[in-house]
C-alpha cells in the first residue's frame, strides 16, 4: 500500500515570489503537495497532487500541514487558493487503503494526522480559497469545508463524444461516509451542521447525499459555482499565470481559478487583524471542542474501524471501487 516517503522542502525563486515544493524520497518521485507564493499579492497556491485522486493518506495529510505552515510563517502571505492537480478529482477523501486491513501502529497515527490538518486549515490565520474543480466525496468535502470560500466547477467541461451525445462532466461534494458503511466523525459532521445548517445536514449524512453543483449551490455547501469553459486569452488574469504551478499553467485561462484567485486577492486586502479575529469568533469553540475530544475520538475510531463487519464493508466498496475503475 503506502510507500514510506519523507516530505522535502526545496525552495526557488519564481517571479514576484518564491516557489516551494515538497518532494518524495519515494521511489515514484511524487510531489504530493505544490505550493507557490505571491509575496506582492499577498496570496499563495497550493496544489494537491497525489494521482490518481489525492487520497488523504498519513503522508498526504503531513504534506498539507506543512506546507501550509510554511506558507503562514511568510507574513507577506494572507490567502491561499487549496486546488489539485486534477482536473476532475478535487480530493477522493480519506485513501481507503488507510482503511482496509489496517496496521495498529500506524492506524492511529494516519488519524492524527487528519484531526491535525482539520485544525491546521480549519484555524488558519490564512483566509483559505477551495477551488473545487472536480469531485470531492467525504473527506474531500470535509477538506473544502475547512476551507474559508467554496467555488466549485459547474461541471460542463470533460464531455466525451460530441453534438447531442455529449456526456457531461459533472462532479460532486458531501459527506458519503454512510455509502461506505461508515460513519464521518462528529467533527466532520458538525462541520457540514455549520455549513449547511442542522436539517439539511441531518439528512445528507444519514443519506450519504452526494451533491451536484448546482444543489450544493443552493444550500450553501459552495458559495459560488463557475463554469471551466476557457476564456479567451485577452482574459488572462495578471499575476494567476505566475501563482500556478507549472504543472497547471493551462488554468490560467480557466474561469473557476480566475475567480478563486480574484477572491484570494479580496480576501489579502482586508486588514489580517480583523480578518482573522473575525475567523476566530466563528471557528474558536468548535476547535475547543475537536482538542477536547481528540484522544478519545483517535480510540473510538481505530475501534470502529477494525471491527469485522466494518472491514467487511470496506473491503467490498474497495473491491467494487476497483473494478469499476477497470471497466473504464
Ligand atoms: C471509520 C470512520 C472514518 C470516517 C471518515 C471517512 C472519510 C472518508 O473520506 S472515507 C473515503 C471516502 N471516499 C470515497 O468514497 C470516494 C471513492 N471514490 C470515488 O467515489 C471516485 O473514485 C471519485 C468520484 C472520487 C472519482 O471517480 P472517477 O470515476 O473519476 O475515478 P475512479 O476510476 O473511481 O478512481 C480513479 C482511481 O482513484 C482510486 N481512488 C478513488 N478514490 C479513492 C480513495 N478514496 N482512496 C484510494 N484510492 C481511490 C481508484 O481506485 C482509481 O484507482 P485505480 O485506477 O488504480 O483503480
Amino acid at each position: 500500500m503506502n510507500t514510506v516517503i519523507r516530505s522535502q522542502l526545496l525552495r526557488f525563486s519564481v517571479g514576484r515570489g518564491q516557489q516551494f515544493r515538497f518532494s518524495t524520497a519515494a521511489a515514484n518521485g511524487n510531489d504530493l503537495v505544490i505550493g507557490t507564493v505571491d509575496e506582492t499579492l499577498g496570496i499563495a497556491m497550493l496544489t494537491m497532487n497525489r494521482p490518481p485522486a489525492n487520497s488523504l493518506s498519513l503522508e498526504m495529510n503531513e504534506a498539507i500541514c506543512t506546507s501550509l505552515k510554511t506558507m503562514e510563517s511568510n507574513p507577506k502571505i494572507q490567502s491561499v487558493i487549496l486546488s489539485s492537480s486534477n482536473p476532475k478529482i478535487f480530493s477522493a477523501g480519506l485513501d481507503v487503503s488507510e482503511l482496509v486491513s489496517p496496521h495498529p501502529d500506524r492506524l492511529p497515527k494516519f488519524w492524527n494526522s487528519l484531526q491535525q490538518l482539520y485544525l491546521d486549515l480549519y484555524g488558519s490565520r490564512l483566509a483559505v480559497v477551495a477551488a473545487i474543480q472536480g469531485h470531492a466525496p467525504a473527506a474531500g468535502c470535509f477538506l473544502a469545508m475547512a476551507c474559508d470560500y467554496r467555488i466549485m466547477s459547474s461541471g460542463d467541461i470533460g464531455g466525451e463524444g460530441g453534438g447531442d451525445m455529449k456526456k457531461r462532466f459533472v462532479p460532486t461534494i458531501g459527506l458519503n461516509e454512510t455509502q461506505l458503511g461508515i460513519a464521518a466523525p462528529p467533527w466532520m459532521g458538525q462541520l457540514l451542521v455549520r455549513t449547511i445548517g442542522f436539517r439539511q445536514a441531518e439528512l445528507a449524512l444519514a443519506m450519504g447525499t452526494l451533491f451536484p453543483p448546482d444543489r450544493a449551490l443552493s444550500i450553501g455547501l459552495v458559495d459560488a459555482i463557475e463554469s471551466e469553459q476557457h476564456g479567451a486569452e485577452s482574459t488572462i488574469i495578471e499575476g494567476l499565470s505566475e501563482l500556478l504551478p507549472s504543472i497547471s499553467k493551462d488554468q490560467a485561462s480557466n474561469p473557476l481559478m480566475q475567480k478563486a484567485f480574484k477572491q484570494a486577492t479580496t480576501f489579502a486586502k482586508i486588514p489580517p487583524h480583523a480578518r482573522v479575529a473575525s475567523k476566530l469568533v466563528t471557528r474558536q469553540s468548535h476547535i475547543h471542542d475537536m482538542i477536547a475530544t481528540r484522544d478519545e475520538d483517535t480510540a473510538h475510531f481505530c475501534g470502529f474501524v477494525t471491527q469485522e463487519a466494518v472491514q467487511k464493508n470496506l473491503i467490498a466498496y474497495v473491491e467494487a471501487m476497483k473494478s469499476k475503475s477497470k471497466k473504464k
